[in-house]
């Protein structure tokens, strides 16, 4: 079992690169302690399968090292780093029985029988395929494979970390929610290090205790769901984590006053404050649809928007309103009146970030 330390790593699968943009990995410093439950998520193309290859050892990096407990092995191939590596896609023996592929990764490093029995059975009960153990691995369905493919990553307790490579993708939408249970299961009972690689929200907060978003070849956050989701620290985990996503807008300073487009908006002195000290134009105000506060009627510090339509979900609505010019959304519980036609907004200052160059930055409220 390791802590994996990634020090001012950077990849580019071209020969000749020319800018950032050029590189699946920007450079990037980032450590997954030592029997942590980690999600990387972010959407396709950011680089997370580049990443988790570069720290199994199928990809070297073309810059920076990868310690495990402190020792750089980037020089280690893959089946010396003790890293087990589950895929989107089953990998197993067809030929073999299930119990011969569970029991496969442990022979493979020596283990006494007596003992690979004794792992066998207890991850095939974990992973409920106790019945299926005596059965070939080509009569299995998809989902059997898979389980059978994760149980190959999760049979030795030995190993530095585990590398989920969005596991459940072929797995159906019922058994995934369980598997990903057992899975939490699981870590909690061996304290291994596990990486679980997904672009769906849920299934990182589900899954990890920490989660590393990723965009554009770099970790932009690295914090626990609820820390992505009140305070992202980046424009894009405000945008992708919560549904819908946080609002975002344009904001200046225009004669001691804070506009949206040509909106004055109602915001307290520190936001004001901070939007003077931005070293940059490129300034934005964010916050979640669940913290607008809506109203009917005018209210003291209210703005008044127009309510173009509601999206009715059930347990609450999508409001999609417009303020000046800028387009909002606002979540309103089913036991909140509806505005039709016009809505009075509150921002409140605890729930506003301030994104100066997409980065979060701090507001004073005293
Ligand atoms: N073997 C390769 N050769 C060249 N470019 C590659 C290679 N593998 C990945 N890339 C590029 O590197 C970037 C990161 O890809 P990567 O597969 O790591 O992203 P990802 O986040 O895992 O995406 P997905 O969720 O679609 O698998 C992308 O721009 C991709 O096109």
């Amino acid at each position: 079992m390791a802590e994996i330390t990634l020090q001012s790593l950077a990849h580019t699968y071209l020969s000749d690169p020319q800018s950032p943009q050029d590189y699946a990995i920007r450079e990037m410093d980032h450590v997954w302690h030592q029997g942590g439950a980690y999600a990387l998520l972010g959407p396709s193309g950011c680089g997370k399968s580049t990443l988790l290859n570069i720290i199994s050892g199928l990809l070297e990096p073309s810059s920076g090292e990868v310690l495990f407990d402190g020792e750089v092995v980037n020089a280690l191939p893959p089946e010396a780093r003790n890293i087990a590596q589950v895929f989107q896609f089953p990998v197993i023996y067809d030929t073999m029985t299930v119990y011969d592929n569970l029991a496969f990764p442990l022979r493979n490093v020596k283990t006494p029988e007596a003992r690979v029995h004794e792992r066998v059975m207890e991850v095939a009960d974990v992973l409920e395929l106790t019945a299926q153990l005596k059965r070939k691995a080509k009569n299995l369905t998809a989902d059997e494979k898979q389980k059978v493919s994760m149980g190959r990553g999760l049979v030795r307790d030995d190993v530095s970390a585990i590398l989920f490579d969005e596991p459940l993708t072929v797995i159906d939408p019922q058994l995934k929610w369980k598997l990903r249970r057992k899975l939490k299961e699981i870590h909690q009972r061996f304290e291994i290090t596990m990486v679980y690689v997904t672009h769906d929200q849920l299934e990182a907060s589900t899954f990890a205790d920490k989660i590393a978003v990723m965009y554009e070849g770099q970790v932009v956050q690295f914090g626990t769901p609820r820390e992505l989701f009140e305070a992202p620290n980046h424009t894009f985990v405000g945008y992708f984590i919560g549904s819908p996503g946080m609002n975002f807008f344009d904001v200046a300073l225009h004669d001691g006053r804070v506009m949206a487009g040509n909106t004055a908006l109602s915001v307290g002195e520190g936001v004001r404050r901070a939007i003077d000290g931005a070293r940059s134009h490129n300034v934005k105000l964010g916050i979640r649809p669940e913290f607008i506060e809506v109203h009917e009627s005018p209210v003291a510090g209210g703005m008044e928007a127009e309510v173009e339509h509601a999206q009715d979900l059930g347990t609450y609505s999508i409001l999609y309103l417009r303020l000046g010019d800028t387009p909002l959304k606002a979540r309103i519980e089913e036991d909140q009146p509806t505005p039709e036609g016009r809505a009075y907004l509150r921002f409140p200052d605890a729930r506003l970030g301030l994104y100066v160059d997409e980065y979060r930055v701090e507001i004073d409220h005293d």
